[in-house]
């Protein structure tokens, strides 16, 4: 092996001239849009970092079709295509945030994508660090539709999809839906927006997978959402639009060949985030051989030293508002946040605020 490092032109060493680009990249990002915070636009990157990867399909290619580069970057060259399919409903917003990146820093988009979401992640406390590996080629056309899966689509479907996309297992489908612990939604109900998935959503906890576990008791905002089941916490006054659940989430924690991942990873911390690390090293390189990129791991921040609360009920939730459904293994004892009812923040400092992160 050769251990010489190299000296970019910016003054940064790396183990290969591939990765020289990324560091001023990290930082630019770091300090224009993410703003050092596990905010909205970190969310938002991650997202597209699945949405833009997902979107391929040997399936097709095996009938004579296009079936879309998978992690190539197609979402941003090709902006009018892809985000106007209903299921990338709002990934515009992230495509607008980082195409200016492009004209200053001399990546590929498909590059860009992986990468504002592993550096984003490392925001959010609780997140682990995952790996980067730089070299994606740009794309050459834009995904068909219908490769993105969506909250109404069953687990058959989602299945399906996932395997035929990234050869991922229903576990590892599981072990990716970790994101969900930093998530608001904006366009299923659209009455309200920024609606979290859990109560901590500036948080990469496993918190998620605690409360779709909690029987549904109504909706936050309007009902009769497509895609959407009963919330155990609906209530919205004001800015407090409460919480929201999908419907494949609800599944995945009920469905028998799902049920025990998922509460599996109920207060194992560093379970899901080892799950999700690996998992996220598969969907960043669909699309291409892991031999043909080159590892720029060392350009991602360090992860979050913040903190994390440990797995807990909400606020007037017990043991007995969990609908069991792994047969095999009981539900964790955990204790319940104090007070008639747990406060959701709607920043990433964790304040009440009405702050303009949205
Ligand atoms: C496999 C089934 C999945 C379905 C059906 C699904 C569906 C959704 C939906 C409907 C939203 C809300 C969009 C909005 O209304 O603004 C959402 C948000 C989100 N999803 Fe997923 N998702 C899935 C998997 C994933 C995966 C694998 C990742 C990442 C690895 C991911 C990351 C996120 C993130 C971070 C958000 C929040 C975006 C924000 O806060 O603006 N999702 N997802
Ligand atoms: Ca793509
Ligand atoms: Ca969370
Ligand atoms: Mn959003």
């Amino acid at each position: 092996a050769n251990f010489k490092r190299v000296t970019c032109p910016d003054g940064n060493t790396a183990t290969n001239a591939a990765c020289c680009p990324f560091f001023a990249l990290r930082d630019d990002l770091q300090e224009n849009l993410f703003d050092e915070v596990c905010g909205e636009d970190v969310h938002e990157a991650l997202r597209l970092s699945f949405h833009d990867a997902i979107a391929f399909s040997p399936k097709l290619t095996a009938q004579g079709k296009f079936g879309g580069g998978g992690a190539d970057g197609s979402m941003i060259t090709f902006p009018d295509v892809e985000p106007n399919f209903g299921a990338n409903n709002g990934i515009d917003d992230s495509v607008d945030a980082l195409t200016p990146f492009l004209a200053l820093h001399n990546v590929t988009s498909g590059d860009l994508i992986q990468f504002a979401a592993a550096v984003g992640i490392t925001n959010c406390p609780g997140a682990p660090r995952i790996e980067f590996l730089a070299g994606r080629p740009p794309p050459v056309a834009p995904a068909p539709d219908g490769l993105i899966p969506e909250p109404v689509d069953n687990l058959d479907s989602i299945f399906a999809r996932m395997l035929d996309g990234g050869n991922f297992s229903p576990a590892e489908v599981v072990a990716l839906i970790a994101s969900h612990s930093i998530a608001r939604s904006d366009h299923v109900d659209p009455a309200i927006a920024a609606v979290p998935f859990d109560s901590t959503p500036f948080v990469f906890d496993t918190q998620i997978f605690v409360e779709v576990q909690l029987r549904g008791i109504g909706f936050p905002g309007t009902g009769g959402n497509v895609g959407e089941a009963e919330s155990p916490l609906p209530l919205s006054s004001g800015e407090d639009v409460g919480v929201m659940r999908l419907l494949s989430d609800s599944n995945f924690a009920r469905d028998s060949r799902t049920a025990c991942t998922w509460q599996g990873f109920v207060g194992q911390q560093a379970k899901m985030e080892a799950a999700f690390t690996a998992a996220m090293a598969k969907m960043a390189i669909i699309g291409h051989s892991r031999s043909d990129l080159v590892d720029c791991s060392e350009v991602i921040p360090p992860a979050s030293t913040v903190p994390v609360k440990g797995a807990h009920f909400p606020a007037s939730k017990s043991r007995s508002d969990i609908e069991q459904a792994c047969a095999t293994a009981p539900f964790p004892t955990l204790p319940a946040d104090p007070g008639p009812a747990t406060l959701i923040p709607h920043c990433p400092d964790g304040s009440e605020d009405d702050c303009d992160d949205s």
